[in-house]
C-alpha cells in the first residue's frame, strides 16, 4: 500500500495527485486544502475518474504517508517579480502545515515558493533527517535550460543547480558546449524569466512542474537512484551549509541517497556561492 499526501491541491498539487493516480504510482491519496470548496471539488473530480485509488482528506493520515508533497500557499502573479517575494505570504503557511507533521516518517517534497527557503523550513519544523526533505525545482529549471539550448541549435546534458529563483546556476561546463560568458548571461536571463510568460498566460505553471514532480516521486518509490537536480540540505557540499540549495542528488527510496560533487568552473561556483548566501539569509527566518 503506497500512500501520497498532498498539502494544497490547487493547480500544481491537484495535478500531481491526479497524475500520480493515473500513472498507478500510488494506492492511496491523502489530500488537504484550506479552501474547502476546492478540496471537495478535487476529491470528487478524482473519484469521477473511476481509478482504483482511495482518496482521503484526513490530515492525521498524512503523518504515515510514504511521500508528502507540500504545494500549499500563494503562487506568483505577473506583478510579483521574484519567487523570494513570496516568503512573507508563505512562511506562515509552512509553519501551520508542518506543525502537525513533526517526526514525519516518509519523504517530504517541497514545491511552494520560495522553494529552497521553504524546504529548509520544512526540514527544521518537521525535525526529520535532512535526506528526507527534498526541494523540487531544479528538474524544471533543467528542462527549461535544455529547451532554451535546443532553440539555439545547441544540445548537451542540461542541469541547473543553485536557487530555484534569480540565483539559479545553469551548469554550462557539463553541456560539452563552448558558450562564452556573454552568451551564458543571456541564456541565464531567459531562464530566470522562463515561467513568467506561462504565469501571465494561464495563471500559473502546471504541466512542467507536475510532470517532473511525478518523475521525482517515481524515482523515490522505484528506488531508481537516479541523479536529479534537487534542493537538499547541504553540509559542506560545494562549500555550502546552513541552507537548502539545488545540487545533483542521487534519489532513492530513502530520499537523498547521496549528493554528487561535480567540478564547477569559476563562473558556476561563484553563482553557487551567491545562491547559498541568498537562501541562507532568507532561511534565517526559520531559525527563530
Ligand atoms: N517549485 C516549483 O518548481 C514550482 C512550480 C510551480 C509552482 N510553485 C509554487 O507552488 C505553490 C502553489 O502553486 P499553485 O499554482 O498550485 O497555486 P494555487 O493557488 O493554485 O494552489 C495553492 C493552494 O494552496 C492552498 N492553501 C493556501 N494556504 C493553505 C494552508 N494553510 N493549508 C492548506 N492549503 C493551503 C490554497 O487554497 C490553494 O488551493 C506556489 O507557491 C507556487 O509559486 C513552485
Ligand atoms: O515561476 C514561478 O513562480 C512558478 C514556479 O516556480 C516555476 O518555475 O514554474
Amino acid at each position: 500500500m503506497t500512500s501520497l499526501a498532498v498539502m494544497g491541491v490547487g493547480r500544481v498539487g491537484g495535478e500531481v495527485a491526479y497524475l500520480a493516480a493515473v500513472l498507478g504510482l500510488v494506492d492511496e491519496l491523502v489530500v488537504y486544502d484550506v479552501y474547502k470548496p476546492l478540496l471537495r471539488a478535487q476529491v470528487l473530480d478524482l473519484a469521477h475518474t473511476g481509478l482504483d485509488v482511495a482518496v482521503s482528506t484526513d490530515t492525521e493520515a498524512m503523518k504515515t504517508a510514504d511521500i508528502f508533497v507540500f504545494a500549499a500557499g500563494t503562487p506568483r502573479s505577473p506583478d510579483i517579480k521574484t519567487r523570494a517575494d513570496l516568503l512573507e505570504a508563505n512562511l506562515p503557511v509552512v509553519r501551520t502545515c508542518c506543525r502537525h507533521l513533526k517526526n514525519f516518517a516518509g519523504i517530504a517534497i517541497t514545491i511552494t515558493n520560495p522553494m529552497d527557503v521553504n524546504n529548509y523550513g520544512l526540514w527544521k519544523l518537521m525535525e526529520i533527517e535532512p535526506g528526507r526533505c527534498i526541494g523540487f525545482g531544479g528538474q524544471l529549471d533543467s528542462a527549461r535550460f535544455d529547451w532554451l539550448l535546443h532553440r539555439e541549435g545547441l544540445a548537451g546534458p542540461a542541469f541547473v543547480l543553485g536557487e530555484h529563483g534569480e540565483h539559479q546556476v545553469p551548469v554550462f561546463s557539463r553541456t560539452g558546449l563552448q558558450v562564452d560568458l556573454e552568451h551564458r548571461e543571456a541564456i541565464l536571463g531567459r531562464l530566470r524569466n522562463a515561467s513568467m510568460e506561462v504565469i501571465g498566460g494561464k495563471g500559473g505553471t502546471v504541466f512542467g512542474p507536475a510532470y517532473h514532480v511525478v518523475r521525482l516521486i517515481s524515482a523515490i518509490l522505484e528506488d531508481r537512484r537516479e541523479v536529479l537536480p534537487c534542493s537538499c540540505i547541504v553540509d559542506g557540499e560545494y562549500g555550502l551549509s546552513g541552507c537548502s540549495v539545488g545540487v545533483p542528488a542521487r534519489i532513492g527510496r530513502e530520499g537523498v541517497a547521496a549528493i554528487e560533487e561535480w567540478d564547477l568552473d569559476p563562473w558556476e561556483q561563484e553563482r553557487m556561492n551567491a545562491a547559498g548566501d541568498f537562501i541562507r539569509e532568507l532561511a534565517r527566518r526559520f531559525d527563530d
